[in-house]
């Protein structure tokens, strides 16, 4: 057992990473980066365009096999990956992407009862170009949570959806969460959708954490909560948008309110 900085008990994480580095040609893009999940935690990661989260989402997804790198990340357990387009088999029915490398007897039933999950019940047969984007994404959580993951991976999951759609597909997500008790980091530019969802926000910035939040607003979360406010101004200043103007600091150094 361990204590968070924000004074919660921590059990061993569900993921490890320390001195993590990762190099394109001559530029690094995460330089000796340490992060720890614990287990069931929903943790979102913020950072201006190009500072390298998706570096960092494939590097968790064992995904950047061919860039240079060190450093150590340890995920004991299964890992599912959404990206922001569902990337289903468009030459397969809807059931048949859900359960695609599934085996044993229960599978077929696992992925009538995960679609019935994200609202897709009676919609098995259907192709995924018979669907709307939202419904795809739907599918595609489907798909990673049936595989019931220690870790799910989001990168901009619903950065392509209409602003309606993404309402409802955050509070299906944290449903979703609640339930299966993933680890999770969702990647995503929307800072609003990251105090929504997550349980802490880091912002990454110098090819590491440059700033880490807890979110302590009471649910269900409303943008117009004072601490809501309070927290989206402290982390647009983490991001160097507006609101507090960055602290200068030593590189390994994290701001924890
Ligand atoms: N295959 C590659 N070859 C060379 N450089 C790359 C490659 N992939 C990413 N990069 C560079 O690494 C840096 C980090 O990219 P990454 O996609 O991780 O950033 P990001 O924070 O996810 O950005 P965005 O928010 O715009 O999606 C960028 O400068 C990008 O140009």
């Amino acid at each position: 057992m361990a204590t968070h900085p924000g004074g919660l008990t921590t059990v061993a994480p569900a993921v490890r990473i320390a001195e993590l580095t990762r190099s394109y040609d001559d530029r690094t893009i995460l330089d000796s980066l340490d992060l720890e999940i614990r287990a069931g935690e929903f943790v979102a990661l913020l950072g201006q365009s190009g500072s390298g989260k998706s570096t960092l989402l494939r590097a968790l997804a064992g995904l950047d096999g061919e860039v240079a790198g060190t450093g150590l990340i340890d995920v004991p357990g299964a890992v599912s990956v959404v990206f922001q387009d569902s990337r289903l088999l468009p030459w397969l029915r809807v059931h048949d992407n859900v359960i695609l490398g599934l085996t044993g007897p229960g599978a077929a039933e696992q992925g009538r009862e995960s679609l019935a999950e994200v609202g897709l019940a009676g919609r098995e047969r259907a192709w995924p170009n018979q669907l709307s984007g939202g419904e795809q994404q739907r599918v595609a959580l489907a798909r990673s949570l049936v595989r019931e993951p220690e870790l799910l991976l989001a990168d901009e999951p619903f950065g392509a959806l209409d602003a309606l759609t993404r309402i409802r597909m955050h509070a299906l997500l944290r449903s979703l969460c609640d339930r299966h008790r993933p680890a999770v980091l969702l990647v995503t530019h929307d800072v609003d959708e990251a105090i929504v969802l997550a349980d802490r926000v880091l912002v990454l910035d110098g090819g590491r954490i440059a700033a880490e939040q807890l979110i302590d607003v009471d649910t269900p979360r409303n943008s117009a909560d004072p601490r809501f406010a309070e927290i989206r101004a402290h982390l647009l200043g983490a991001l160097g948008v507006t609101g507090e103007p960055r602290e200068p600091r030593e590189p390994r150094e994290r701001s924890r309110d």
